[in-house]
């Protein structure tokens, strides 16, 4: 069976925190305010593997009012998700991912995100693909007060 699934997330942007999107540390004045580690990325993707699989979403999973879950590694919250898929014999086929921020410029920690989250979803790297664009400075994203991201994903039921 193929099952597709996808998420969104937004997250603000504030002084005094780490700027941590796609598992990585990303140098930058601000960073992104959130009960957890508030990793805009993977809670995207968490999102969109738990669509798939028709488990609602990550607040069901790991609720921002559990203490336990303050300033939570959201790597760790994304390798919990993908156990459920693979309690239930999923791989995944591909993951397509698309940040939403005017600054910082994405692009040259797009590798490390992408060997992250493969390593996290226990795949080839060559099957995730992460993009980011701007917003042409419109909205909020474009005067950098949040950052979003969204994502889809395609799992396959490995039926041997
Ligand atoms: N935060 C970002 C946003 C964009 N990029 C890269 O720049 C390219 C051009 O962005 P536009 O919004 O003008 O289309 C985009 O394709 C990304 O490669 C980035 O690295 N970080
Ligand atoms: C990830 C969780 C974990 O408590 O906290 P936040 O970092 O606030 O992230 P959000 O995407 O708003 O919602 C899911 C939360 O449950």
């Amino acid at each position: 069976m193929i099952r597709v699934g996808q998420g969104f997330d937004v997250h603000q942007l504030v002084e005094g925190r780490p700027c941590i999107i796609g598992g990585v540390t990303i140098p930058y004045e601000k960073g992104l305010l959130g009960h957890s580690d508030a990793d805009v990325l993977l809670h995207a993707i968490s999102d969109a593997i738990l669509g798939a699989l028709g488990k609602g979403d990550i607040g069901k999973h790991f609720p921002d009012t559990d203490a336990a879950f303050k300033d939570a590694d959201s790597v760790k919250l994304l390798e919990e998700i993908w156990a459920m898929a693979k309690a239930e014999g999923y791989v995944l086929g591909n993951l397509d991912c698309t940040i939403i921020a005017q600054k910082p410029k994405m692009l040259p920690y797009i590798p490390q995100m992408q060997e992250v989250i493969a390593k996290s979803l226990e795949c080839d790297s060559t099957k995730i693909n992460v993009k980011a664009t701007t917003t042409e400075q419109l909205g909020f994203v474009g005067r950098s007060e949040g950052i979003a991201a969204q994502s889809v994903v395609c799992l396959i039921q490995d039926v041997l």
